[in-house]
């Protein structure tokens, strides 16, 4: 796998870091999440191939385990409030200090400068912040989140893994480790970089919800059909448009021209009135083979099934029985090898991995004793 050898100590956080070490575990690093100890249930759902220690940072022992996991990894990934980690003694001047080769990320909402770098906030405050969620909602609306999507996970963990291979990969040639400063607010605006720079060719001219990708177009909309599910139109080139006019069984001479866009609201309900008259599967049947861009809403328990997924096996099972997606994108000679087994418990892996790190076995014993660091080996074996 492509980030074999790689070793990441990931701090518990909430939702991007965890799916940053999730994508580098995915992908064949070696990763360990470091929790909190007396916590009953980790909450950590993205934990795919990681391993647990659990250190409690507030005691010195704890922290001085810390250090030493991080002193002797590839990558630390910070998921804190800016000031967090120099409060530890654990910030990135001191570690870099010790191991100049250690790649140190720090994953926050507003990033490490600036008048909102220590304030607390979600994936919907930084996705306000980037301007991109004034664009997002239907006509006439409020701006509207798409779950958390945008920020946490776009512009948050994927753009921090991102930032943390290009750092491994410069660290092949110069030897030398580097801060990534992963704000999620600059993240999300750079993921949306097309409507920033499509601006000037008028593709946002209109208000929210009014314009052609933002379900202001009739051939750019979902429409629901006679079982109440939903058929996705993607119809913008005028030669699929054509194709999307015959199959709703429509005669394109009856009806005002695709781009005439005062005449959308009234394209909008001759489609709706149309999609009305069949089901989704029967829709299904009629697109399916055309280039029309027509496809079926599916739900989370449909995807799986769906023969092109399925084809493909776009979508795996873990032994517990739980469905989700394989990681993308596929690599030809070094494709990512997704572990299937359950998802670690707090402090699984804390003996193994302090042995692995070279604690010998009276100092783990002491560090338990004095609850530096708590296991849960048993509870995994029950
Ligand atoms: C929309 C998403 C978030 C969705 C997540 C939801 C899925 C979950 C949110 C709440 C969860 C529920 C809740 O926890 C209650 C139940 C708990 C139960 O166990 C399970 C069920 C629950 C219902 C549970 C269910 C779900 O998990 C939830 C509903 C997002 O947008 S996520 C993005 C958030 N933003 C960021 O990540 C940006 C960067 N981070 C920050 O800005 C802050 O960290 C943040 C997120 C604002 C939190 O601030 P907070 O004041 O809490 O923390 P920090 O200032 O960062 O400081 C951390 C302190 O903790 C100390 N510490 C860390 N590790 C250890 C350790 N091992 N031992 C001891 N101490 C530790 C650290 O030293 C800091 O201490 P100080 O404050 O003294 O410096």
């Amino acid at each position: 796998m492509a980030l074999a050898g790689v070793r990441v100590i990931e701090l518990a956080g909430l939702a991007p870091a965890p799916f940053c070490g999730m994508i580098l575990s995915d992908f064949g690093a070696k990763v360990i999440r470091v929790d909190r100890t007396k916590v009953a249930m980790a909450v950590d759902t993205l934990a795919r191939g990681k391993q647990s220690v659990a250190l409690n940072l507030k005691n010195p022992e704890g922290l001085a385990v810390l250090k030493r996991l991080c002193l002797q990894s590839d990558v630390v990934l910070e998921p804190f409030r800016k000031g967090v980690m120099e409060k530890l003694g654990l910030g990135p001047e001191e570690l870099l200090k010790e191991n100049p080769r250690l790649i140190y990320a720090r994953l926050t909402g507003y990033g490490q400068s600036g008048s909102y770098a220590k304030a607390a906030g979600h994936d919907i405050n930084y996705l306000a912040m980037s301007g991109l969620l004034s664009m997002l909602g239907r006509s006439s609306d409020k701006p509207y989140a798409p779950l958390n999507l945008v920020a946490d996970f776009a512009g948050g963990g994927l753009t921090c893994a991102l930032g943390i291979v290009l750092a491994l990969l410069e660290r092949s040639k110069s030897g030398q480790g580097q801060i990534i400063d992963a704000s999620m607010v600059e993240g999300a605006a750079y993921v949306g970089s097309f409507m920033w720079k499509s601006r000037s060719i008028g593709l946002w001219n209109r208000p929210r919800g009014e314009n052609m990708l933002d379900s202001g177009a009739p051939f750019y909309d979902t429409y629901r059909t006679a079982d109440g599910k939903y058929m996705a139109v993607g119809a913008i080139e005028p030669q699929f448009y054509d194709q999307f006019i015959q199959g709703l069984g429509l005669d394109a001479a009856d009806l005002p021209a695709q781009m005439s866009v005062s005449d959308w609201p009234q394209l909008k309900q001759t489609f709706t009135r149309e999609f009305a008259k069949r089901t989704q599967a029967e829709w299904s049947r009629v697109f399916d083979g055309t280039d029309a861009c027509v496809t079926p809403v599916l739900s989370l328990e449909e995807v799986a099934s769906h023969p092109h997924n399925q084809e493909r096996g776009s979508f795996l099972r873990n032994t517990q029985g739980e469905l989700s997606p394989r990681p993308a994108p596929v690599l030809s000679r070094a494709p990512a090898e997704p572990r299937l087994s359950r998802d670690p418990f707090i402090g699984e892996h804390t003996r193994a991995v302090l042995r692995e790190f070279g604690f010998q076995e009276d100092q783990i014993e002491k560090l338990l004793i004095g609850g530096a660091v708590e296991c849960n080996e048993a509870k995994a074996r029950l």
